[in-house]
């Protein structure tokens, strides 16, 4: 039917015009894709690495900056990174290793960051995470290290001390956890099957409800749920994906205590595959220090910090296993070693330091 009323145009014109833009949309992609294999192309010749996470934070950043809606700038980032993820799996397979099986949030952090074109591979700890991507099994590692309720992941945060990777990213993702069960009621349930952190970014709402239920620690939250698929007397605290991955009712949904409860995950691979990002103007880098057990050691580390004028956007410490109430500090700056005044800070803090490691510089979580 021809269009009446061209101001208010109806629902198969408007069809009509999506059908147009989206085919203008599909040649413009493939354009991209096609410009993307080009550099791939150059790359392989110049024997350098495809994954540039420097580069893609600056093409989101950039396109955020000049869109003009309707199109919310929170859903650029997501688009982009699939459209990057798509072309960058033209120019090779990108290999992610995280903590398994399907349905875990560490999952969705890896598809969050990479885009879903990648090659997932699962691993069943934290630690087969790190002995994955340093063995060239998998490129890239995604592990958790800081919840906004529970804090610290202390086994990431160790296993950085031990093994050779470094960090070239993160991801932070919103953390809702679910009662999950084959039958759909709260009655008769034997355990609760989770990962230790879940069952504690849960308790009050498993102390209020489920008072004298067995907490069982299990290696991940998505084999509790997998656990929970094969009993119908045990149930699993997961995500929603978790829950149609293994047949599992909602049977609670939301019960992690704080409504807010965010993961922050790093990006890990092997330093002799990967160069360190290079700035992308807005960066973090990550060390693990220590000093010496006297009183002003800990002041006297930060002051280099404070003399350039270095923001510090992450102070943690953990316990150095010595015997000695020795410590290790876990510090984020703000800033890249490439800019003058962090190259500084970080020359003067090694010098004042009794151990100093850079964990990784990276771009700042575009989102
Ligand atoms: O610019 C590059 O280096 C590319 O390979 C292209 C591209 C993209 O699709 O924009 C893809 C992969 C890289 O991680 C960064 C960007």
């Amino acid at each position: 039917m021809a269009d009446e009323h061209p101001t208010h145009p109806d629902l198969q014109t408007l069809r009509a015009r999506i059908d147009s833009v989206d085919r203008d949309l599909l040649s413009l992609l493939n354009h991209r894709a096609a410009l993307a294999q080009a550099v791939g192309e150059l790359k392989k010749k110049e024997g350098s690495v495809v994954f540039r996470p420097e580069r893609e934070a600056q093409v989101i950043d950039g396109l955020k900056s000049v869109n003009l809606g309707p199109l919310k700038n929170e859903n650029v980032a997501p688009i982009w990174r699939e459209i990057m993820s798509a072309c960058r799996a033209l120019e090779t397979p990108t290999r992610v290793a995280y903590l398994g099986p399907a349905g875990t949030f560490s999952e969705l952090a890896a598809l969050g960051f990479f885009g879903s074109s990648i090659v997932k591979v699962p691993c069943a700890s934290i630690d087969e995470v790190f002995r994955t991507t340093s063995a060239g099994a998998a490129d890239f590692g995604v592990v958790p290290v800081e919840n906004s309720t529970e804090g610290v992941v202390a086994r990431s945060l160790d296993l950085f001390l031990t093994t050779p990777l470094f960090i070239i990213g993160e991801t932070s993702l919103f953390v809702r956890h679910n009662l999950l069960r084959r039958e759909n009621t709260l009655d008769d349930i034997e355990a609760v099957c989770a990962h230790p952190q879940a069952l504690a970014q849960c308790h009050m709402w498993l102390s209020n409800h489920l008072p004298n239920v067995e907490r069982r620690p299990v290696s991940s939250n998505a084999e509790g749920a997998r656990l929970a698929s094969e009993n119908p007397k045990l149930a699993g605290i997961a995500s929603e994906r978790a829950a149609s991955e293994y047949g599992l009712h909602v049977i609670a949904p939301a019960i992690q205590d704080d409504p807010h409860n965010r993961t922050r995950f790093a990006i890990v691979t092997h330093p002799e595959r990967h160069p360190q990002p290079q700035a992308s103007g807005h960066d973090c880098t990550s060390l693990v220090v220590s000093v010496v057990n006297r009183p002003g050691a800990v002041h006297d580390m930060l002051v280099p910090l404070k003399q350039h004028g270095v923001s510090m956007s992450r102070f943690e410490s953990r316990p150095a296993r010595s015997g000695q109430w020795e410590y290790y500090f876990y510090i984020d700056l703000q800033g890249h070693p490439d800019e003058p005044k962090v190259a500084a800070a970080l020359k003067e803090l090694r010098g004042v330091c009794a151990y100093f490691k850079l964990l990784g510089t990276y771009p700042i979580d575009v989102h």
